[in-house]
């Protein structure tokens, strides 16, 4: 099997008070298509910066990060938007505001294309649209006339995820993108979330500082640690691990 990615011994370091600081420190993995992988780390461990560099916003200081056995290392982030989507944790980002949830739904449904006769397209697309959105949760599919701005965190979220997986990306980011919701929203998000990923088959990284979400989700785990990768679970080990055990890596 190609692997979706692969670092080998990459590093990203910058200079802090005039001296080298080492943010991500010889990382060394392949993820496969299909892995649905969680990434813990501690405040300032370096998770953010690893996919600031997977998603080409950063270039590493050393190293080589291929994207199916190609190497993408010195690819801008522009030229990766066709292959990794990435969902934040501030609801407010990766939606036009302005625009309704409708009229959004169909630029991702559109991302790539030419994007001439709007209106008409979206008059042709509101059935397969309105279909689409009976299946999300926090209530969008009753939001779809709305104005994004006047979404609630979690219908804005909601919308982001959609967006970011409406063309089944290659690599999908998820950056602690439940953890500005309430409850029951980050639950209703979090369970789609994985629907989506499974029926897809989607290859997902997704950052969590939830220690259940982590031990619920996803098939493979990652610990780092000061910029170093200090674990790598398997879906067997990782259904071992308790919330004590995670504890302890992060300590
Ligand atoms: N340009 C920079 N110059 C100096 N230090 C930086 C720079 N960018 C990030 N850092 C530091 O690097 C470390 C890693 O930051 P990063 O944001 O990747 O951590 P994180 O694991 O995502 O943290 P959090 O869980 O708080 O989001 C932090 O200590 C941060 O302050």
């Amino acid at each position: 099997m190609t692997p979706r990615i692969t670092l080998n011994h990459l590093n990203f370091e910058v200079t802090d008070n005039n001296e080298p600081k080492q943010l991500l420190n010889d990382l060394n993995l392949t993820i496969n298509p299909g892995e649905f992988v969680v990434l813990l780390g501690a405040n300032g461990a370096g998770k953010s910066t690893f996919f600031n560099t997977i998603a080409g916003d950063l270039t590493p200081t050393s190293g080589q990060l291929l994207f199916n056995d190609h190497d993408i290392t010195k690819q801008s982030a522009q030229q990766r938007t066709r292959l990794i989507s990435r969902v934040y944790q501030d609801p407010k980002l990766g939606t036009a505001a302005d625009m309704t949830v409708a009229e959004n739904i169909l630029l991702a449904m559109r991302r790539g294309q030419r994007r001439r006769l709007f209106p008409r397209r979206l008059k042709q697309q509101l059935p397969q649209i309105k279909a689409l959105a009976k299946t999300l949760p926090n209530h969008l599919d009753q939001q779809l006339n709305r104005p994004v701005s006047n979404l609630s965190g979690g219908q804005r979220q909601t919308l982001n995820f959609l967006m970011a997986t409406i063309q089944k990306p290659e690599l999908l980011l998820l950056d602690e993108h439940t953890s500005a919701l309430d409850a029951v929203s980050s639950q209703a998000l979090m369970t789609f979330t994985n629907q989506t990923i499974r029926d897809n088959q989607l290859t997902c990284l997704m950052i969590t500082h939830d220690l259940e979400d982590a031990l619920q989700y996803g098939n493979r785990l990652l610990v780092l640690k000061a910029g170093k990768l200090i674990a790598d679970l398997n879906a067997t080990e990782k259904q071992a691990l308790t919330v004590d055990t995670l504890l302890d890596y992060l300590n």
